[in-house]
Order: structure tokens, then C-alpha cells, then sequence
């Protein structure tokens, strides 16, 4: 039977036959097959630059190539990482693909493993928590809880788990699915009259990670559902792993009893990797992608972005089409340039917190001392929230950063700003302050 990595492995070589080696490396290194179906193949890959590409230049040979390989016509189709993740929760409820063997697994991201996993300052207890769960399920932390700012890693360790536990339980069953996904589920089922189906679908699992529980705010019944899914599982002693961007008492409108339930188990938060870790990821990544980039070149890209992980990849990734494109090796000075456009294109790279604060404050007429403190009166609060949420909207800064500018405040405290500015911008009534915020970014 065709298997999903014969036939990638039959790609890559045709590939490797017709390419050159740098564009073999930019582009069929830097992805993988993910999914094979009678008559479709999903290819993921780093990035939307990356997948006009495959689309507008490999498309045509991967149908020949496959035609050569499986007899039959095969139409391709490519997915970013992101994209791939909302598939695979998508799916995970339904088909099973005839031609992997790997049914079990095939909800884990195959590159989110322990092996892939840089163990920083910021990561370490996360990551033995997650090592401790794959090897003792069910027993000592449970649930586990993992929570912290975006793109730090969360996922990629809720992955390794269910990596490393089906190592040592080649039989297990596992499900991984996003908050939304198991809210969409919940509701699906409830407009099919299938509820059953889906409860034996979420209770007959050996684990259950869930990605982004803070989206279960405001959803009642599925936090209903899932509070009997939880109670299921936990008194079966089975696995769960949840992660948040937040601790669960900071999660608007989640029920108490799914609060306590959450705490009973292990929370363990995870910071944003200081620059040595930074380099020793972009290390590891571009080993993985047999890219050679000198050390100091390295240490520039880490030194451009320094808190969210996803981004750091997604820099790498440019500096390596960048040098594609150009026909260059990857240098330091490549890498600024490639980055410099990068940054441009976001338009935020300008605008700095500390100009913010300095606006924002001068124009509600408080100082920066009060606008940076913890007084909590109404003419400071505002302001405050206001320049948070700018500094969210207009800069690339990580939450967590964006807290540490105002006098060390929790990354929830910045998420919690900017959803309320966001809300107050949204209701009708409140057209002064949106003239009043434009007036303040066109000062900028
Ligand atoms: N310590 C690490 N070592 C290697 N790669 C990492 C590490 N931490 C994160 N990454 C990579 O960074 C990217 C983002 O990580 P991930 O998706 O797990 O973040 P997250 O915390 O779940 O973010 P979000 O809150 O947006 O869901 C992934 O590609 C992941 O492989």
C-alpha cells in the first residue's frame, strides 16, 4: 500500500534530480507531505511566499511526478503550517486515510516533537512537565496546563507529548484539537443530532490535548460539554493537556468549577527565550533545513526578534528565500536586508512604545510616571489601556514586552487593554474616543 513516506521520499528525489541544490533546500527541504488521499495530496509549507510558489512553479510536476509514481492523477494542493493546523483539527472527527498507517498520529504535527524542542530558561519546567505526562499519563499532572504569550511554544510541546506517548503506546488514541474546533464540533453535533458521537469521540481517548482554551470565554455550553468531558476523563484517569494565553482564573467568564478543575493538575508557564535560546532555535532550524548560515549572521536575525518564536522562524524563512531569490549565500548583510524588508512591510517597525507613552500621556494631560504606575483612577486607567492598546496595533512588540514598557505589567494585563479599548472602539456610542485615538496615531 502507498505509504505517505514512500511517496514523499519519491518526490523529493525526483525533485532533487531537476532542482538546484539551493532551491531544492528553499523549497522542498522546508516542507512536507501531510496528508495522501485517493486522489489528493496536502503539502504544507513554511509560509504564503513559499506557497505561491510551490503553486505557480512545482505544481504541474508533483501531478506528473505522482502520475509516474501511483498511476493515477493526483491534484496537489498546499497549506502553510497555520493553515494545516486548522485542517488537521478539522478532520481529526472524520476520514481516516486509507494509505498511512499512521491514522493515530495523524493529528500531530510530525515536526513538533521533543527532538525539535530547544530547551531554554523559558521553557524548562514546561518542558519536564511535558516529558513526566508523555511517560506517566494520567497520573501525576493531571490536567497539565501550559500558558503564555503567543508563539512561544505551547503547541509544539502539546505535540511532543502525543508524539513520545504514542512511542511508548504505539496503540494509544489521541486527540488534538483547537478550543474552536471543539466548540464547532459541540455545535455541529448538536444541529445533527449526533451528540453521541461526538462524546464517544472525545471520551474514548487515551489523551486529549486541547490548544487555546482562553476561546472558551463567553461560550457556555460548550464549557458545559466540556466539563463533562473533562470529568469522563479525568476520573478514567486519562491524560488531559490544555493550554491559554492566560492562567484560567484570568479567562473572562470561565465557570468556576472548570477553573478549579484546571488548577488540579500542574500550570506551568512559559516566557519568552532569551537570546542565546533564540539562537540555538534558528540553529536547530536551519540544521533541519541544511541551511549554512555563519554564527554571527545567526545571532543577528535573534537579535532582531526577540520574543515570539513563530516570528524568528518566519525570519529565518525570509532570509532564506531572500537568498534564494537573490542567488546568494545567507551573510549577515543579506539577512538585514531581507529583514529590513520584512519589517517595512508591516509598516510597524516606526513607531516605538516609548512614543506612544509620550503621546498618549501628553495628550491626556498625565505624566508618564502615572501612565506607566498602578493607580487605578478612571482618568489614568483609560489612558493607559489606550496606550497599550497602541502600542499592540502599531508595534510588533510581544505582549509580554509590551507589559514589561509599562512598569512590568503581566502580558494578560496588555491582552485584557486591548480587548476592552477594541470592544469600546466597536460600540456606536463612543465616537469621540475613535477621533480621539486617530488624532493620537496620526501625531505619531
Ligand atoms: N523551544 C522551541 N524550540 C524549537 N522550536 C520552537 C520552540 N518553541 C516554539 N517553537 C516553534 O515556534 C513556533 C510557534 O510555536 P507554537 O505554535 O507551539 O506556539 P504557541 O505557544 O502554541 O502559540 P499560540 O499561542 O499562537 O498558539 C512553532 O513552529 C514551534 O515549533
Amino acid at each position: 500500500m502507498d505509504n505517505i513516506h514512500t511517496v514523499w521520499t519519491y518526490l523529493q528525489d525526483k525533485f532533487k534530480e531537476t532542482l538546484s541544490k539551493v532551491s531544492y533546500d528553499t523549497w522542498i527541504q522546508s516542507a512536507s507531505l501531510v496528508r495522501l488521499s485517493d486522489n489528493s495530496i496536502t503539502i504544507e509549507v513554511p509560509s504564503t511566499l513559499h506557497k505561491e510558489y510551490w503553486k505557480n512553479n512545482l505544481s504541474t510536476k508533483v501531478v506528473e511526478y505522482l502520475y509516474e509514481y501511483l498511476g493515477r492523477e493526483i491534484s496537489p494542493l498546499f497549506v502553510t503550517a497555520d493553515e494545516q493546523a486548522t485542517f488537521m483539527e478539522q478532520d481529526t472527527n472524520e476520514k481516516v486515510d486509507p494509505f498511512t498507517s499512521e491514522n493515530k498520529s495523524s493529528t500531530l504535527n510530525s515536526k513538533y516533537t521533543f527532538d525539535t524542542f530547544v530547551i531554554g530558561k523559558g521553557n524548562q519546567m514546561a518542558h519536564a512537565a511535558a516529558l513526566v505526562v508523555a511517560e506517566e499519563p494520567g497520573t501525576i499532572y493531571n490536567p497539565l496546563f501550559f500558558y503564555g504569550g503567543v508563539g512561544l511554544g505551547k503547541t509544539h510541546l502539546m505535540h511532543a507529548i502525543g508524539h513520545q506517548y504514542l512511542q511508548i503506546n504505539p496503540n494509544a488514541r489521541i486527540k488534538y484539537v483547537s478550543s474552536e474546533n471543539f466548540a464547532n464540533d459541540f455545535i455541529n453535533s448538536i444541529q445533527n443530532r449526533t451528540q453521541e458521537k461526538f462524546r464517544q469521540n472525545y471520551r474514548n481517548v487515551d489523551l486529549l490535548l486541547v490548544d487555546d482554551i482562553q476561546f472558551f470565554a463567553d461560550k457556555e455550553g460548550t464549557q458545559e460539554e466540556f466539563f463533562h468531558t473533562f470529568n469522563a476523563l479525568y476520573d478514567d484517569r486519562k491524560q488531559i493537556v490544555l493550554t491559554s494565553d492566560r492562567l484560567p482564573n484570568e479567562i473572562p467568564k470561565l465557570q468556576e468549577r472548570l477553573v478549579s478543575r484546571f488548577a488540579w493538575g500542574l500550570s506551568v508557564d512559559i516566557t519568552p527565550p532569551d537570546l542565546e535560546t533564540r539562537i540555538a532555535i534558528l540553529r536547530k532550524k536551519a540544521n533541519a533545513e541544511g541551511l549554512e548560515i555563519p554564527n554571527d549572521t545567526l545571532s543577528y536575525i535573534a537579535g532582531q526578534i526577540d520574543s515570539n518564536i513563530r516570528e524568528l522562524e518566519g525570519a529565518l524563512v525570509r532570509v532564506q528565500a531572500y537568498s534564494a531569490i537573490q542567488r546568494n549565500d545567507i551573510t549577515t548583510s543579506l539577512a538585514a536586508d531581507a529583514l529590513k524588508s520584512m519589517i517595512k512591510n508591516d509598516g510597524k517597525q516606526n513607531i516605538s512604545i516609548a512614543s506612544i507613552q509620550q503621546k498618549v500621556s501628553k495628550y491626556y494631560q498625565i505624566s508618564l510616571t502615572d501612565l506607566k504606575g498602578k493607580k487605578r483612577v478612571r482618568q489614568i486607567v483609560l489612558p493607559r489601556q489606550i496606550a497599550m492598546y497602541l502600542s499592540r496595533e502599531l508595534t510588533s512588540t510581544s505582549l509580554p514586552k509590551i507589559g514589561k514598557e509599562f512598569g512590568g505589567k503581566d502580558h494578560t494585563t496588555v491582552i485584557h487593554a486591548h480587548e476592552k479599548i477594541k470592544k469600546l472602539l466597536n460600540e456606536e456610542e463612543n465616537g469621540e474616543m475613535r477621533e480621539q485615538i486617530e488624532e493620537i496615531k496620526k501625531s505619531l
